[in-house]
């Protein structure tokens, strides 16, 4: 049975449509790389699928919890070191042991350190390192690799590695070459809703509040 099953999604942002007619699934072990030009919709519909926004329409089948959502803020408490980040993330997805996450993204040294103290990219080795202590199966991911350096880069490739051969999955918005030859690609382009009315917008739409 497939992780996650989406049929006929449609997604919107700011009262309007970005992205309609999708339909994919994703099996264990699968890594799915999302394409399309900047403001196509990625990320409205990794937060969709991720449950932070409801779908225009469709169907999104997963079992309940299976995702975990890394989007372009890393999400740290900048007043807790790294271990106590990761600690307490274990703790919110039941209680996984940090050392695997800490060892994938190279954070040991780094574990008494507030993220406050954190480089960029250090906070985003750490912000990534978190889905390690989720243990949540299907990884949803924003430009992961955003202020990481090559050798960074290698270990979370890594670390997808792992996840994707221990049963998980992976849905990935990223421009660059992550070294997986099995990932296929979703390109948005062919999804991309058509044109609508200039005053289309709902009457009184107030992002904030979407
Ligand atoms: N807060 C917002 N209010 C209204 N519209 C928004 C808001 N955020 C994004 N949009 C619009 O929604 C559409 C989809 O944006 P989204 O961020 O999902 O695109 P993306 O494909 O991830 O882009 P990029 O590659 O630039 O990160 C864009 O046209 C964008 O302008």
């Amino acid at each position: 049975m497939s992780l996650i099953a989406v049929r006929d999604l449609a997604v919107a942002r700011g009262g309007l449509r970005a992205v309609e007619n999708l339909s994919f699934t994703m099996d264990a072990g699968q890594v799915l790389v999302l394409r399309g030009s900047n403001g196509i919709g990625k990320t409205t519909l990794l937060r969709t699928l991720a449950g932070l926004q409801p779908a225009a329409s469709g169907e999104i089948q997963a079992a309940p919890e299976a995702m975990a959502y890394a989007g372009h803020a890393d999400g740290l408490k900048p007043a807790l070191t790294v271990s106590e980040n990761l600690r307490f993330w274990a703790e919110v997805f039941g209680g996984h042991d940090i050392a695997p996450a800490l060892a994938a993204m190279n954070l040991r040294d780094l574990a008494a350190r507030p993220a406050h103290a954190l480089s960029a990219g250090q906070k985003r080795r750490l912000g990534l390192a978190r889905l390690m202590v989720t243990g949540r199966p299907v990884w949803l991911l924003d430009e992961p690799t955003v202020s990481l350096d090559r050798d960074s880069v290698a270990l979370f490739a890594a670390m997808l590695r792992g996840h994707l051969g221990q049963g998980g999955a992976a849905l990935i918005a990223t421009h660059i070459d992550l070294g997986l030859p099995e990932a296929r690609l979703l390109d948005l382009g062919p999804f991309r809703a058509g044109p609508v009315r200039r005053d289309a917008r709902p009457a009184g739409f107030n992002e904030a509040f979407a």
